[in-house]
């Protein structure tokens, strides 16, 4: 696998858009500690409050550990040295991300519902494949409804699945058993009653050992 000598496993967090990065930060600091990995988005920002928001997370991230990646933003990822970047389907190609952030980069690719466009990703160089969504979410207007089976499917390209979508500890437990190796999630963390809570019972989620 690209991006990583350890396969990754647990939860994949995901920022909410929040224009006060002073609050950004303090909410990201609570549940960082249960993070395999940080992903930086927001969809409502301009292009100087992602480059500050970006950049105050990477310095979180290199304190906690915990890579960093950029949401469909190549430059962005580049500018504050992430560890990768996530495309979806109106971002850039896997292999144009690959060869702007080299070798060791993680380059994470969307593959909704679509076992063919997770194997262009896979052919091009992604580190890992998000199959979503799973469940109704608040996060996002989403079209596309996946199921565990494409899990399963998905364990031919031996890199890492992440189900995203509506994901919360309560039903991610099939979803770990159809083979996730992270669940990446918004809502059930930063809209929590009790965020770090939360985020500790989604990592739990990982605490039995992979299967087969
Ligand atoms: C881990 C992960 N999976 C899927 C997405 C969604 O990407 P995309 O379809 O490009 O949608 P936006 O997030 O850009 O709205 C993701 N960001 N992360
Ligand atoms: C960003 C995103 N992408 C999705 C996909 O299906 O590709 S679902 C989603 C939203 C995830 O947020 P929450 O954990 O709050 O449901
Ligand atoms: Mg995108």
């Amino acid at each position: 696998m690209n991006g990583s000598s350890a396969a990754p496993r647990g939860l994949y967090l995901i920022t909410p858009d929040d224009p006060d990065t002073a609050r950004l930060l303090r909410r990201v600091d609570a549940v960082l500690g249960a993070a395999t990995w940080l992903q930086y988005r927001n969809k409502a920002a301009g292009a100087a409050l992602r480059r500050e928001q970006a950049l105050a997370l990477r310095a979180r991230c290199a304190a906690a550990g915990v890579p960093l990646i950029v949401n469909d933003d190549l430059a962005l990822a580049r500018a504050v040295a992430a560890d990768g970047v996530h495309l979806g389907e109106d971002d850039a190609d896997p292999a144009t991300a690959r060869q702007a952030l080299g070798a060791g980069a993680l380059v994470g690719v969307s593959c909704y519902d679509d076992l063919e466009r997770a194997a262009r990703a896979a052919a091009a160089g992604a580190s890992y494949l998000a199959f979503g969504a799973f469940h109704p979410t608040r996060s996002k207007i989403t079209t596309r409804r996946a199921d565990a089976r494409l899990l399963r499917a998905a364990a031919c390209w031996a890199l890492p699945r992440v189900a995203i979508g509506g994901v919360t500890a309560d039903n991610a437990a099939p979803l770990v058993a159809a083979g996730a190796d992270l669940v990446a999630v918004i809502g059930a963390v930063f809209d929590a009653p009790d965020p770090p809570a939360a985020a500790r019972a989604l990592r739990q989620c990982f605490d039995a050992p992979a299967p087969p």
